[in-house]
């Protein structure tokens, strides 16, 4: 794996999640693999869990992990070629990721969308600057468009609840939310289950939020959210804000939050979310304080997957 910046550099999907789940048993098991190595997760956006959960893989693995915080402590970065820098960018990319690219082994970067530019966002116009220019491994720690570390721990955690021999039924389903989010988790989301093949895979939200096709190709969108309720194993929540009318939010009609009486279809469903959340506005404190609330677990398996994606990288190297 040369970098890890969406399932296409995945060549075995159920590989990758037994590993997950093989360190998820025995956290200590390969120390010696990242010794003498030094991660660098540079990020552009806040985070906790992604942000915890790759030092700890890192860790594990007896490699050493060095944040930057551009926006804090790091100089303002500019990213436009032949930009006239006399604003308050301080230093080019051209300049910058060379220099990451001799202080680390493997390089995580955390850039969202801006939300404003559909094409630029969707070339991944930072992330592939980093590419270009660090000269090492890079590791997406949330993109414009994916999440790949999130969507690989979504995986891990539904195979390692599911035990029945069917495929399970999976539910991707927007909930409102009070300000326009990335696309990145449900996109990501959609492009790994799919990929899997394992699933069962419905995708739900008000007419004028489809998502970009390359992600979401053969899934089921179902526009009634209790049709799509019926008879789930899991249930993804997640806001995301237009692809189309990009950047938009064209409903908040707060009956798409997730609540406790449309489990009543359900498989009793186990109910996953990325996280953050906004409580009562995405899901109600009854779904997220209730045992089918399998968020928890699903954020945990975060370490397992950064993990088996890093010792990927490195054997790599
Ligand atoms: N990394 C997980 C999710 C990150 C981001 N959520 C957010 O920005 C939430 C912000 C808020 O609730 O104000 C997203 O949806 O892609
Ligand atoms: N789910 C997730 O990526 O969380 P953070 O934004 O806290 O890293």
């Amino acid at each position: 794996m040369k970098h890890f910046l969406s399932v296409n550099d995945v060549e075995d999907i159920d590989a990758l999640v037994n590993k997950a789940l093989q360190f998820k048993m025995n956290p200590l098991v390969s120390q010696q693999i990242g010794a003498g190595k030094r991660i660098g997760l540079v990020f552009l956006n806040p985070s906790m869990r992604t942000r915890l959960s790759t030092q700890i893989a890192a860790e594990n693995l007896g490699m050493k992990a060095i944040v930057l915080n551009v926006n804090q402590d790091g100089w303002m970065l500019e990213f436009e070629e032949g930009a006239i820098m006399e604003g308050s960018s301080v230093e080019h990319i051209k300049d910058a990721a060379p220099i990451l690219g001799t202080y680390f082994d493997i390089l995580g970067v955390r850039t969202f969308p801006g939300l404003k530019d559909k094409e630029a966002d969707y070339s991944e116009f930072y992330l592939q600057q980093f590419i270009k220019y660090a000269g090492i491994p890079i590791l997406s720690l949330e993109s414009a468009t994916l999440h790949p570390l999130q969507s690989l721990a979504d995986i891990v955690t539904i195979e390692e609840l599911f035990r029945e021999k069917r495929k399970p039924k999976v539910v991707l389903t927007w909930a409102p939310h009070v300000k326009a989010l990335p696309q990145c988790v449900a996109n990501s989301f959609a492009q790994w289950i799919n990929a899997w093949g394992k699933a069962d895979f419905v995708i739900s939200h008000p007419a004028g939020y489809e998502l970009d096709e390359q992600f979401t190709k053969g899934a089921n969108i179902e526009y009634n959210q209790d049709t799509a309720l019926k008879d789930a194993d899991f249930i993804y929540v997640k806001n995301w804000s237009a692809y189309q009318e990009y950047g938009k939010i064209l409903s908040e009609d707060k009956n798409w939050m997730l609540t406790r009486s449309k489990l009543a279809t359900t498989k009793q469903a186990k109910v996953m979310h990325c996280l953050p959340v906004r409580r009562n506005v995405e899901l109600s404190d009854e779904v997220l304080d209730s045992a089918c609330s399998i968020v928890t677990q699903q954020a945990g398996n975060r370490v397992w997957a950064a993990q088996t994606v890093l010792a990927e990288l490195l054997k790599a190297k």
